[in-house]
């Protein structure tokens, strides 16, 4: 059974590179591992209503914090088989954005602490919808001018990569990663390892930490 390692972090926080360069040291070491990232857009039908949601094409979806959990949690409910079976062909299932990023953008949304009834009702949601519970949290911990910069900088370089409503709302950010530090902090669901955005990355080291058994 392979573990499941989840990576999270603010929008421009650097996912997506360290997810490339963890499956690279794990697979160099003869680990197999699977990739999903969520949302699963033009994959899942409620993934593509969040999309419509966060570039303003669902006004009283998108007004409605617990509407658009709904949604992301339903499309981790659609991935729980395909999650499952990537579980028990592979040493390792590396998944970008997964149930935290539920809790954390949410409550920011809604100016709650990661202690707050948002969060809470965010993990009973997901628990009652069959969504799988991580083995391991990454958090991403960048300052949020820096994340900010490689959001737009991104924006700027791939033109179908326009900033959605959260990307675009700093405040938004720098809440969600206030409340990303606290579910890490207190080791919300799983295990976390908080790592610094900003510094060169001991992958090599990370590797070792969630890859093995
Ligand atoms: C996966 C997920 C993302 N989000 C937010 C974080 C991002 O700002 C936005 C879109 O995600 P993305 O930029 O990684 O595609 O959706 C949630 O609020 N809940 C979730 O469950």
């Amino acid at each position: 059974m392979g573990r499941l390692i989840v990576v999270e972090g603010i929008d421009g926080a650097g996912k997506r590179t360290l997810t490339d360069r963890l499956t690279a040291e794990l697979t160099a070491r003869g680990r197999s591992v699977a990739r999903f990232g969520f949302p699963r857009y033009g994959v899942d039908e409620h993934a593509d209503l969040v999309r419509a949601g966060l570039y303003g094409r669902l006004p009283a979806v998108a007004r409605s914090v617990e509407a658009m959990a709904l949604l992301y949690a339903l499309d981790r409910r659609a991935a729980a088989p395909e999650l499952e079976k990537a579980l028990a062909e592979h040493d390792v299932v590396l998944v970008d954005r997964f149930t935290a990023s539920n809790a954390a953008y949410g409550a920011a949304r809604l100016h709650e602490a990661a202690d707050g009834r948002f969060v809470a009702w965010v993990a009973e949601l997901e628990t009652e919808l069959g969504v799988p519970v991580p083995d391991h949290q990454l958090l991403l911990s960048v300052p949020g001018d820096v994340a900010g910069a490689r959001a737009q900088a991104r924006e700027s370089a791939e033109p179908d990569r326009a900033r959605d409503t959260y990307e675009a709302d700093r405040g938004l950010q720098e809440r969600a990663a206030t409340v990303y530090r606290a579910l890490a902090d207190t080791g919300w669901r799983s295990a976390w390892t908080i790592l610094d955005g900003a510094a060169e990355l001991d992958v090599a080291a990370l590797a070792s930490r969630v890859g093995e058994p």
